[in-house]
């Protein structure tokens, strides 16, 4: 998919949905002039710069002084909005999603419990439309991965925002283990009156059912993976990696279905879409990878966490926070031979490796 973001200028604000404010976004394409053969890539990412609870120490955009932070992240959801809103829908739905969308609905009478894993850089993005329509009632527990990839203000922020609506929340690490066990006894607590009723009919005590269910790429497999301290399940940093529903065991007492990551067939948030895209949970064939590098500038030059300093200092380019593209060609001409989908790819890659410190890429609701 490929959109000529110089034809994507919104002079204006048009007509938008009543939770946006009105704000601006601009996309232009630029001749490019100056060329440099050599790669610098300056500053580190890690999980020291969590600490202050920000992205990056040498961020000098936090606040404006004017603004409260739930102000930035508020206006850069209307940012995002009108961004995306001029780019060619970002959609994923292939055969093996349809068919584990049906599979798992059959499945869920066999589920005592439903553990929901989410990303924890969006987890709004990666909350499944129909997911509470499917489940009705039915014993739930939230899960949070990829809580290494998050500062603690967003974690903190989620874990305020889900306890006031009531919502049990379990923070994990599904490539080191964290919260893997919490998880498991969470899930055994949770169904344990299955066997109070059986024991009331005469009946012997069965393990308790959990299905792991979610997004591509959230981590599902790997948190399996981890409490089973075994590589029973399909794992690895791409979306679609597991195609098939599978039941495995926990001990005595626990079973846990890894099911393939779902998404709704039509995808209509578009700044969800292109969160998914950013953050490597669609599959890659969905979007144009300059499209999407160039919003992930734009956005990152924004947050309140990272800031568009971050970007100057790490690829020493200047950024218009309103024109990633722009951004990205200098950076192809200045390292990449002028191949904007390495500079693209570059740029993502560098994301998700949290070379910008470790954020998530949205906050709760106010
Ligand atoms: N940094 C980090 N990486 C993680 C975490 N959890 C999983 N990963 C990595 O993310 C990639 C995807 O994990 P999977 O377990 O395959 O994800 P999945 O949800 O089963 O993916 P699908 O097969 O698409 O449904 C793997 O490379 C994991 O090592 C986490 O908490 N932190």
């Amino acid at each position: 998919m490929s959109v000529q973001l110089s034809s994507l200028w919104v002079p204006n604000s048009p007509p938008i949905p009543q939770h946006f404010v009105p704000n601006r976004g601009r996309f232009s394409a630029s001749a490019l002039s100056s060329q440099s053969p050599t790669i610098q890539i300056i500053g580190v990412g890690g999980p020291s710069w969590r600490e202050n609870g920000y992205g990056n120490p040498n961020n000098n955009n936090l606040f404006d002084g004017c603004q409260g932070e739930s102000d930035h992240w508020s206006e850069l959801d209307t940012d995002l909005y009108h961004w995306t809103k001029a780019l060619r829908p970002v959609q994923w739905f292939p055969g093996h999603i349809a068919k584990a969308e049906k599979e798992l609905k059959e499945q869920l009478k066999l589920m005592d419990v439903v553990i929901e894993v989410r990303d924890g850089r969006i987890p709004m993005s990666t909350s499944h439309p129909q997911m509470d329509l499917w489940l009705g009632n039915r014993k739930r527990i939230l899960v949070l991965n990829r809580e290494d990839m998050i500062s603690t203000a967003d974690r903190n922020a989620w874990a305020d925002y889900f306890t006031r609506n009531g919502t049990k929340v379990v923070f994990s690490n599904g490539q080191l283990g964290m919260g893997t066990m919490k998880l498991g006894r969470l899930a055994k607590e949770l169904a344990a009156d299955v066997n109070v009723k059986r024991r009331s009919k005469g009946l012997l005590p069965r393990a308790v059912r959990a299905g792991i269910v979610g997004y591509p790429n959230v981590g599902k497999s790997s948190l399996i993976n981890r409490l089973l301290k075994r590589r029973m399940c399909p794992a690895a940093p791409r979306p679609g990696v597991t195609r098939e529903l599978r039941w495995v065991r926990f001990g005595k007492d626990l079973e846990l279905l890894d099911s393939p990551g779902i998404l709704p067939m039509r995808i209509s948030d578009q700044s969800a879409a292109i969160k998914l895209a950013i953050c490597d949970d669609i599959g890659e064939r969905s979007y144009d990878v300059a499209d999407v590098a160039a919003i992930l500038v734009q956005m990152l030059s924004k947050l309140p966490t990272v800031g568009r300093d971050a970007l100057c200092k790490r690829y020493k380019i200047d950024v218009d926070c309103r024109d990633g593209r722009i951004f990205i060609e200098k950076l192809a001409v200045r390292v990449f031979n002028g191949d904007v989908h390495q500079a693209a790819f570059r740029v993502l890659a560098d994301f998700r490796k949290g070379k910008f410190g470790w954020t998530a890429l949205e906050r709760p609701p106010k």
